[in-house]
């Protein structure tokens, strides 16, 4: 199992800072300071403890979930330091507790904690832990609330963007708007940087273009078609081809001579409404200041063309193909049929798939509040729970069971290929074998249980490549009713939860 142990000394050991700066050891809940306080106090604060970084549920209705987020916690960790400062303002918050603790504080780093992770990108089931995280108990209580923290929303929003890529299909463009949208400036960073981790082509967002290399996309809104109010607002008529060779004086009056010969052309007649003059100069003007890369936002008055961003998204991107098509027919422009027609307004998932089943033209889907915001889902709900302490197992009873020891995880795939299961086992428990019969159960249901014969067997929770979307069985990726996939505990481990679970559970005394 390959471990990433941070070197918090000296500026994360070359570890780059976490991108947003508000990341700071403060950035936890009160509650990780006292109970480190405490542990301090009853020095315990160096006891060995393991802890689980796990979610319970899938979300959106579906049965998988992509990891996100893990970059950052490692910045986080290797970074790891609180400043005199930050020290100044836990002492004025703790005012009961000795000076002691704060002078142990100002002493700690990351160096002694090891972190085993699923690689980013990844698809991750319930239970099995996401990241195994190893330190000085009074440490790694600190960073319970800003991992999840980082980890809560990556993965939800990277899970969102791969649902949209898998429901528009491979082809498609996805383009993310949603910064504006997005919950406040860190909602729509991260956002930007997930939704192209979950399978985006490209976002609007420049900073996120600039932080991550991101490729950044854009077309224009609909003030700037409404700004025009004539073709003689235009000043500057001359356009020049790039290597400069050729050069039209007057490109408004080429424009006008076209639009004559398009509403005389036979073959276009009834396709071809009356122009909107004021939209003409828009898309006149700006493509005098980007002929390489014209995109015009078509429905400000009427819909006819490039971008579409109201109305029947289907039938508008069908009749613009026909027209297209029949302007490539009519004068012979090779290409001009396929050219592209980007399509947004509140799209969604549930759009997206009922354009698929209408019928669409659309090459790009630019798609902002629904993705960014996760609507179809607030949380994802990590948790971040104690395994294990000084090498003696724990668990938790309470609400949801929590699987208790230091454990190894395993994907175990069948014969065509495809992921059959994820098995938990104890860390010192022989790794499952290629060929050989193995018996999986569920952690907690004792009438459930299967034998693997693995045809091949990925340890999870080390560093390895991504790309995982591609290898699942698809009625686990499926929206409508998908199969829930298989996560389980070895034999040994099975016997042993259920043990631990009888031991922590007090025997009732009825009178
Ligand atoms: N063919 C279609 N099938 C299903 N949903 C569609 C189709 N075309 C558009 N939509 C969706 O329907 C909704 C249209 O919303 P609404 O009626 O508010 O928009 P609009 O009136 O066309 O435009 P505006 O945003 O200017 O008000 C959007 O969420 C859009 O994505
Ligand atoms: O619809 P979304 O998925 O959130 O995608 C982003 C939206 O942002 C822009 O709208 P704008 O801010 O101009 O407002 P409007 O479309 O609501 O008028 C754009 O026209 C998209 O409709
Ligand atoms: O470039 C666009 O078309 C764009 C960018 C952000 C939001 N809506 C549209
Ligand atoms: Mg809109």
């Amino acid at each position: 199992m390959a471990a990433a142990a941070a070197n918090g000394a000296g500026g994360g050991g070359g570890v780059p800072r976490p991108t947003n700066p508000m990341v700071t050891p403060l950035l936890t809940d009160l509650y990780q300071f006292t109970m480190a306080y405490a542990y301090w106090k009853a020095g315990k604060h160096l006891d060995r403890a393991v802890f689980d970084l796990y979610f319970r549920k899938n979300p959106f209705g579906g049965e998988f979930t992509i990891f996100g987020g893990l970059e950052e916690c490692i910045r986080f960790i290797a970074n790891f330091k609180l400043t005199d400062t930050e020290i100044i303002f836990l002492r004025s918050a703790m005012p009961t507790c000795e000076d002691g603790f704060f002078e142990y504080l100002s002493s700690i780093d990351c160096s002694d904690v090891a972190v085993y992770a699923i690689p980013e990108g990844s698809v991750v089931f319930p239970k099995v832990p996401l990241m195994i995280i190893e330190g000085p108990v009074a440490v790694i209580q600190l960073l319970e609330t800003p991992f999840l923290s980082l980890v809560n929303y990556a993965s939800l929003v990277t899970t969102n963007a791969a649902r949209h890529r898998l429901v528009a299909g491979k082809p498609k463009n996805l383009l993310e708007f949603g910064l504006r949208r997005a919950q406040g400036p860190d909602g729509g960073i991260s956002a930007s940087r997930y939704c192209y981790m979950g399978g985006f082509d490209a976002t609007s967002n420049v900073a996120a273009g600039r932080l991550f290399g991101i490729p950044i996309r854009g077309t224009h809104s609909h003030a700037f078609v409404s700004s025009f109010m004539g073709l003689d607002d235009i000043i500057d008529r001359t356009l020049a081809s790039s290597d400069g060779s050729n050069k039209c004086e007057d490109f408004v009056s080429l424009v006008q001579n076209w639009l004559a010969r398009i509403k005389d052309a036979g073959s276009l007649r009834g396709t071809f409404r009356e122009t909107n003059l004021s939209e003409l100069a828009a898309f006149t003007s700006y493509a005098l200041a980007f002929p390489n890369s014209f995109l015009a936002l078509v429905d400000t008055y009427d819909a006819a063309g490039i971008r579409l961003d109201s109305g029947d998204l289907a039938y508008l991107s069908v009749e613009t193909r026909k027209f297209f098509r029949a302007i490539e027919e009519e004068f012979g422009f090779i290409g001009f049929g396929k050219m592209n027609i980007t399509a947004s307004n509140d799209l969604n998932e549930e759009t997206i798939d009922a354009l698929n089943k209408q019928g669409h033209e659309v090459d790009a889907f630019g798609i902002g509040t629904y993705l960014v915001t996760c609507y179809a889902q607030a949380a994802l709900g990590c948790v971040f729970k104690l395994v294990e302490i000084n090498k003696q197992p724990r668990i938790k009873l309470s609400e949801d069971v929590s699987i208790p020891c230091k454990k190894r995880c395993y994907r175990l795939f069948g014969k065509e290929g495809y992921p059959l299961v994820d098995i938990m086992t104890g860390e010192d428990e022989p790794a499952p074998k290629v060929g050989e019969r193995l018996l999986c159960r569920h952690p907690f249901n004792e009438s459930k249980r299967a034998y693997v014969v693995p045809q091949h067997v990925e340890e999870l929770l080390k560093s390895r490549c991504m790309g995982y979307l591609d290898r699942m069985r698809p009625d686990h990726m499926r929206r409508l009713n998908p199969t829930p996939y298989k996560v389980s505990v070895s034999a040994k481990l099975y016997d042993f939860i259920h043990f631990l679970w009888l031991n922590e559970a007090p025997v009732g005394e009825l009178q």
